[in-house]
């Protein structure tokens, strides 16, 4: 299948500043492309370098063959953009907040109408089209903002952190909707700094750091490629109160001391650490290397209550990548 956006040695530069270095990707019909990276990444600039919001100092992106640079009229009603910052009207309901849209897209009469209701029962909206988009929750907002953006049938979608601030259910069901829009054959672009939300999503992913893509390719591929870390997951039973952080902290410290020991992360009373090992490490040397870390800390005094191999996921690969450097 030939690619229907092909992004070419993209750069954006801010003054001194060059925000996306040397960005190069393609797309295909039907597939979702996570794109990755902490804030001040690139990731917002290159989405509205896509949106043709802004233009390349350098580069050139070509949509269904054309230009985008070059033709952007041409190619703006193929894209669907949504920014990571949607706003709503006040005193304006679900109906008439994409009615408002529909028209400025240029739609007419019965089509028009049409093409707002099919809108809003594909995101759900058609029970909620009187209401006052004001009065919506984050979730529901968000679905309209997402449902502007389909109402011209684009091709391909932009999507700036739109999992931002949603709660898991509401993520779950954003998840179905871009799966969806996905079979239908539309392109999707989605950033996140949600990683793990991200690899469920997405066939494919691009990592960037400082406007340059570190990795990009199939999301099962790019675990492979930090497979050299083990991830281990660890709990220990540590003093509370205002002993607490300190405790925590002397913990983090003591397994970064560990040989191979790459990265320690906190979630909630568990630490999850990336043990380093050879490339193409077997199973008995990841064992030993789990081993040897267990003896230590109990050596050591660390009361650990619960240890095991963890599987890697698109995190542990995301900190291979970028080294750690951006923990
Ligand atoms: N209009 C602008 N003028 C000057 N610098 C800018 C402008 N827009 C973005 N930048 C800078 O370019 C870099 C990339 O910003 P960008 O918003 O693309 O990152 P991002 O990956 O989307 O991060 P975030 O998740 O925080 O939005 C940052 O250093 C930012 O400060």
């Amino acid at each position: 299948m030939s690619p229907l956006l092909e992004v070419k040695g993209l750069r954006r530069d801010y003054g001194a500043l060059r925000a996306v270095d040397d960005v190069s990707f393609h797309l295909e019909p039907g597939s979702i492309l996570g794109f990755i990276g902490p804030n001040g990444a690139g990731k917002s600039t290159t989405l509205r370098i896509l949106a043709t919001l802004d233009s390349p100092t350098a580069g050139e992106v070509l949509l269904g063959g054309h230009s985008l640079v070059d033709t952007p009229d041409r190619v703006r009603p193929l894209i669907g953009y949504m920014p990571d910052r949607y706003g709503t009207y006040d005193d304006v309901t679900v109906f008439e907040f994409l009615d408002f849209f529909a028209r400025a897209y240029g739609l007419t009469g019965a089509k028009r109408r049409q093409r707002v209701e099919s809108v809003m029962g594909f995101t759900g909206l058609g029970p909620l089209a009187d209401k006052l988009t004001t009065a919506l929750s984050k979730g529901m907002r968000q679905r309209v903002a997402l449902g502007r953006t389909l109402l011209h049938d684009p091709q391909l979608l932009l999507l700036d952190e739109p999992a931002d601030g949603l709660d898991p259910r509401a993520r779950i069901e954003l998840r179905e909707l871009l799966r969806a829009l996905a079979d239908q054959g539309k392109a999707v672009i989605i950033s996140s700094h949600i990683l793990t939300e991200l690899a469920e999503i997405c066939d494919t992913c691009a990592i960037i750091e400082q406007g340059r893509l570190l990795a990009t390719g199939r999301v099962e591929d790019i675990l492979r490629q930090g497979a050299s870390v083990a991830a281990v997951e660890l709990m220990v039973r540590l003093a509370v109160g205002a002993e607490a952080d300190a405790a925590w902290a002397r913990a983090e410290r003591l397994l970064l001391e560990q040989p191979r020991v790459a990265r320690v992360s906190r979630e909630g009373e568990s630490l999850r650490v990336g043990l380093e090992l050879e490339a193409g490490a077997g199973a008995g040397q990841v064992d030993a290397a789990a081993a040897g870390l267990l003896s230590a800390l109990v050596t050591a005094g660390l009361p650990v209550c619960s240890f095991g191999m963890r599987e890697r996921n698109l995190e542990d690969a995301f900190m291979t990548v970028t080294k750690g450097r951006l923990a």
